[in-house]
């Protein structure tokens, strides 16, 4: 057996924590896949004094990371902190000095992937990030190496597991936006600020490096259309289970003739559908290359093991790159500069629900609307309320999100309509 591989960890929250526990607790298993055993040397925390729920000697603790920096034995940097400062500092410098990188940081790979690979690149460095997109999910190197040989069609998928665990409970158990958010936040799932994650940021970062590899073109968040969960009331998930529809935060990417289509947004889509059953902090991605067909990868999105076993073994892969003195890593592959298709150009089914006068002619009125807008309607239904409101709950046929859009403008016009309560687009039929 070879020399040991020295690792730092920055950062022992829920994600160093799995991995600091795959990597000891599974030391001797690792050793020999490796070909060396694997040694974490030093760990960077801001809080030296917290008690960290795991058997750990204190030495290992810096709050300095020169400390990691300059010292010449630790081959292997593990981003784990979050953010983009100063954690983009720390692995540019690692790169520079030509330690190899493992992250699980899609803020940072999203924002700075093209800078990142160009450093790794002039070092002969090791920049992973399998733990970046879809936690425990192997989905990266699937992209960038077992599918390498097609060109990807479409990507859709659950990409976000505080959203999904919170859409579930919601859905299966009642369970209130705001409690099911506390649950994952206390199961480690959520970011540090878990607006990123109810507002799709989080799952748009993800969508941007997937499609980013899957497209050979640099998409960056800025490109993807985000609406996030946080308008989702009981009421839509009370409706999309009376349409046998459920409701799920998607993200979606396809290469089309208008160019490339980016999107996150909450979804209804069939009970039959495969990513229906896909619930609490399970994801899945749905891969369609021109040469494979249609793949799908499942698996658990967050938390502390599942995305300390994806950090892990990219760990594993940079220590034999080093061991074999080869740079081994499939760096940027974004070799091409495609056009985004515009959001107004894209197409989908609505869920629409008003709140509406309950007298003669309102659903006439607004019929004329959608009508005058080429937006056709494939069911309607109306419930009355108290008084003289009722609330209409309609599903139109695929249409062009900007004819959607303007006829929705003149519905809201209308003197009866109190207002649009819901707009959720459908999917997968
Ligand atoms: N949680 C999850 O399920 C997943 C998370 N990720 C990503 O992994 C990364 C880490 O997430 P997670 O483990 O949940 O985060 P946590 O908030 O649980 O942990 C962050 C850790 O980084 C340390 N840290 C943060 N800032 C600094 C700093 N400036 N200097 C030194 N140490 C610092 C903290 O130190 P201290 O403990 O002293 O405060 C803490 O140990 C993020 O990029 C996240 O997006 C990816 C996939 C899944
Ligand atoms: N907050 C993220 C963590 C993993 O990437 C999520 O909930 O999916
Ligand atoms: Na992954």
């Amino acid at each position: 057996m070879q020399q040991t591989v020295r690792v730092a960890l920055l950062g022992l929250g829920t994600v160093g924590r799995g991995v600091y526990r795959i990597l000891t607790g599974n030391a001797e298993n690792i050793a020999h896949k490796v070909g060396a055993p694997v040694e974490i040397s030093r760990i960077l925390v801001r809080d030296l004094t917290r008690d960290r729920g795991i058997p750990l000697d204190p030495a290992l603790l810096t709050d300095n990371y020169q400390d990691i920096l300059d010292d010449p034995e630790i081959a292997i940097v593990v981003e784990v902190m979050g953010g983009i400062h100063p954690a983009l500092d720390y692995v540019m410098a690692a790169l520079k000095r030509g330690k190899s990188v493992v992250t699980a940081n899609k803020d940072m790979i999203a924002l700075h992937g093209k800078e990142l690979f160009a450093a790794a690149a002039a070092s002969g460095a090791g920049l992973l990030f399998e733990g970046s997109v879809a936690g425990g999910i192997p989905i990266i190197r699937p992209l960038k190496q077992c599918l390498a040989a097609n060109r990807i069609q479409e990507i859709m998928g659950i990409i976000n597991g505080t959203t999904n665990y919170m859409l579930s409970k919601m859905t299966q158990e009642g369970v209130d936006f705001d409690r099911a958010l506390r649950e994952a936040q206390a199961r480690g799932y959520a970011e540090a600020d878990p607006t990123a994650d109810v507002e799709g940021l989080d799952a748009a970062r993800k969508l941007a490096i997937l499609a980013s590899i899957a497209f050979n073109s640099r998409i960056t968040l800025n490109d993807v259309y985000v609406e996030g969960i946080s308008k989702i009331t009981a009421r839509d998930i009370a409706y999309a289970r009376e349409l046998n529809y459920v409701i799920k935060l998607l993200a979606i990417a396809k290469e089309t003739p208008g160019g490339i289509e980016v999107r996150v947004h909450p979804t209804m889509i069939s009970q039959d559908h495969p990513l229906a059953s896909v619930n609490d902090v399970f994801n899945a991605i749905f891969v369609r290359g021109d040469a494979v067909g249609d793949t799908m990868f499942y698996g658990r999105g967050a938390g502390e093991l599942p995305t300390g076993s994806a950090v892990a073994a990219d760990i594993m892969d940079a220590a034999r790159h080093i061991l074999h003195k080869v740079p081994g890593f499939i760096g940027c592959t974004c070799y091409e500069e495609k056009p985004i298709k515009p959001m107004a150009m894209t197409e989908s089914k609505f869920y629409i629900r008003l709140m509406v006068a309950d007298r003669p002619g309102v659903l006439a009125a607004i019929a004329y609307a959608f009508g005058d807008k080429e937006v056709s309607l494939a069911s309607v239904i109306q419930k009355h309320t108290d008084g003289d409101r009722a609330e209409i709950v309609m599903v139109t046929h695929r249409v062009r999100e900007q004819n959607l859009q303007d006829a929705l403008r003149l519905v809201e016009c209308l003197s009866s309509v109190d207002r649009i309560a819901s707009c959720i687009r459908v999917e997968g039929e």
